[in-house]
């Protein structure tokens, strides 16, 4: 049937199939989204938070390449807030609470109003596969559709078991059926699967809370937004409240253990390290008793809050009973109960950088599925996805990002590269270029890229290109320009900076000191008036010059290596004195450089070396 017939077919209608659809439709290509449900397009399957550290950069570097994410947050929050202020300019960013309701109406409409763009409900069950090659799917429906190119974003749903207490049943989230088929046709075609665990804390009734017990946390009016296009009068400042577990919730918690599944052995999966459960904290350490909890609404539209912090599939009485320990939640009522589910996904070993499987030509796995945890990595996997399965529709290379580019370059990485024993998130620690990957300067790092993939209009480009552009004239005149003794220590004395210098220096040099900013020293340099994400990228870069040079000496030395090929054709067996187990690792990678085989878990200097002379 030609109707049934696609460029790209996006399975999954998360955050990684929304962008995967938005970038195949956007670069023309003609696109269909499959979704289980709907209604449940752009769904948050659990906290409505957006961003956090290596989150936001996620979100950054996206917008700035054409992505979804980060303006539909800006449009549909309840608090934008500032992390980390104090620190260093890599640590400090912004994190979103969005609304739940909104965002995912909002992207509903904003799917069904994309051209080239098709959704349909129902779900897949089956890869029609020819030679190595995918063709496209079986839907449970029975119908056939047809594609150049395949992106599977089924997130939690392949095999999805739900746990609370001792009750398990097939689900995709709670409400939600679960695919049941495409795994095996997935292990059929080649591909190893295995399956992690994930859990979400309980919803409870707000008109239960005491919230005089509670601090209030607002976000600001004024924040940094995600996306740079983002133009607002002013941000909403709906608040967040802040409690603590007591010694008392330890306490009912540790008699509650042995309901616990992940005590009974129920849950027998690896969850995500970073967002423990309750009782995993318990078991972990069971000395703290003062676990911070945020309370967060979920839209203006619900009553509905957001436990944070009390992640439990315990059973019902024993979430009931945990509960009710904490400060201001004495009589709290749960809506829905927090619970656990189990899935399948396939390890991001199969996958090339490009996101394309090394198994099945032409099949693109993001998200979920490739064995990571958080919306923002499952948008920033399948806006990528997307846009290679696109370009690979069209005859085009893939685009790929590398780590010194962006944190969307460290977590494709990572996940190919590294074996994880648990879902996968991005962490500003996973990065060794932190101060150069900022949340700040996405279109300093990514501006080539966006150009070449295409989505984002030619006057953006120009406009950011100027942009960039002014950031380093303005670099330059400041450095230039010649501040007298005098004049310095005066500027020195009204900021408080306690230094007095003995001779003229440069406006640069003066920036450099603390308490100095940008609109110190912009009337000296006689700059034009920028916008506030140049002043700032000009700011941070002259006073963190030196620390920001020191990476880009490293960046160098890693781009070379990156640039070392590996022939395709490699037979491992045969390369004398290299480990048994870095051969294992090299064989089931393929590296396609020497810096790649160098990040290979297992993989050592000796080995790199031995290799390297085998190459040349
Ligand atoms: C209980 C729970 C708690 C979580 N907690 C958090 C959290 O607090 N913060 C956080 O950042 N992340 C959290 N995560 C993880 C986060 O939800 C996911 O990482 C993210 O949503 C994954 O996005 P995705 O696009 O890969 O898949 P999902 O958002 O799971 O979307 C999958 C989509 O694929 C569709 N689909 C699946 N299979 C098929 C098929 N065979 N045919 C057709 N359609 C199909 C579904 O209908 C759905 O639209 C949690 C997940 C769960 C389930
Ligand atoms: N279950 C899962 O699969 C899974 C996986 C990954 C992350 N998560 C969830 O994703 C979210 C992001 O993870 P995270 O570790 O970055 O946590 P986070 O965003 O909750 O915390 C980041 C920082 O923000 C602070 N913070 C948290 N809530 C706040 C609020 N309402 N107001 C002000 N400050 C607040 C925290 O103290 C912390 O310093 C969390 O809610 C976590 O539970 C869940």
């Amino acid at each position: 049937m030609t109707d049934n017939k696609y460029d790209v077919i996006v399975v999954g209608g998360g955050h990684a199939g929304v962008e995967a659809a938005l970038a195949s439709a956007r670069l023309g290509r003609k696109t269909i989204m499959f979704t289980m449900y709907l209604d449940t397009i752009g769904m948050m399957s659990c906290n409505p938070s957006i961003g956090g550290p290596g989150k936001s950069n996620l979100v950054a570097e996206m917008d700035v390449l054409g992505g979804e994410m980060g303006r539909h947050t800006d449009k549909y929050n309840l608090q934008l807030k500032h992390l980390n202020t104090s620190k260093g300019p890599a640590a400090r960013i912004t994190r979103g609470q969005a609304d739940k309701f909104w965002y995912r109406v909002r992207m509903k409409e904003l799917i069904e109003n994309t051209e080239n763009l098709e959704t349909m409900q129902d779900t897949v069950e089956e890869l029609i596969v020819e030679n190595g090659t995918v063709k496209g799917v079986r839907t449970k429906l029975g119908i056939d559709y047809y594609g150049d190119a395949v992106v599977l974003c089924t997130g939690t749903f392949l095999r999805g078991r739900i746990v609370i207490g001792d009750v398990k049943y097939p689900a995709g989230r709670q409400g939600e059926n679960s695919a049941e088929n495409l795994t095996q046709s997935l292990i059929d075609n080649g591909v190893h699967m295995e399956r992690y665990q994930t859990a979400t804390p309980p919803r409870i009734d707000m008109r239960t809370v005491d919230f005089t017990q509670m601090e209030e946390l607002y976000g600001e009016k004024h924040p940094r937004y995600f996306s740079i296009y983002t133009e607002k009068k002013e941000n909403p400042v709906v608040p967040t409240w802040l409690t603590h577990t007591s010694s008392k919730t330890v306490e009912v918690t540790r008699d509650m253990l042995k309901y616990s599944p992940i005590v009974s052995g129920i849950i027998e999966t690896h969850g995500p390290r970073h967002c423990p459960s309750l009782d995993r904290k318990v078991l972990n350490f069971p000395e703290k008793h003062d676990h911070q909890i945020f309370l967060e609404m979920e839209s203006l539209e619900s009553h509905e809050l957001y436990i944070n912090g009390l992640t439990t599939a315990m059973p019902p009485f024993a979430q009931d009973a945990m509960l009710r320990s904490i400060r201001g939640l004495e009589n709290a009522k749960i809506v829905r109960y927090g619970y656990a589910v189990e899935y399948d996904y396939a390890p991001a070993s199969q996958l090339y950088p490009s996101f394309e499987s090394k198994k099945i030509n032409g099949l693109f796995l993001a998200g979920q599925i490739n064995g990571t945890s958080g919306y923002e990595e499952a948008a920033s996997q399948g806006f990528m996805a997307g846009v290679n399965a696109a370009r690979k529709t069209m005859g085009k290379d893939p685009v790929v990002i590398d780590r010194s580019e962006g944190y969307m370059g460290v977590l494709v990485d990572d996940i190919i590269h590294k074996k994880t024993p648990e879902p996968y998130r991005v962490l500003p620690s996973r990065s060794e270029y932190r101060l150069t990957l900022r949340f700040d300067n996405g279109f300093m790092r990514l501006l080539d890229k966006a150009e070449e993939i295409g989505i984002v209009p030619e006057e953006k480009i120009a406009y950011l290109k100027k942009c960039r552009d002014d950031v380093y004239s303005a670099i330059e005149k400041i450095k230039e320009v010649k501040v007298p003794m005098r004049e310095a220590n005066e500027l020195l004395e009204k900021v408080g900076e306690n230094q007095r210098l003995t001779k003229g220096v440069s406006a640069g040099e003066l920036l450099k000191f603390k308490n100095v900013t940008y609109e110190d020293i912009a009337p000296m340099a006689e700059l034009e008036e920028y916008p506030e994400f140049v002043k700032n990228q000009i700011e941070t870069m002259i006073k963190y010059e030196v620390f920001i040079e020191r990476e880009r000496v490293q960046i160098e030395r890693f781009k070379k290596l990156e640039s070392m090929r590996i022939p395709d054709n490699i037979d491992y067996t045969e390369i004398k004195g290299i480990s048994n187990i870095a051969k294992a690792g090299l064989e089931e990678v393929r590296p396609m450089s020497i810096g790649e085989a160098s990040r290979i878990s297992g993989v050592t200097g000796n080995d790199i070396a031995l290799l390297i002379a085998n190459i040349k």
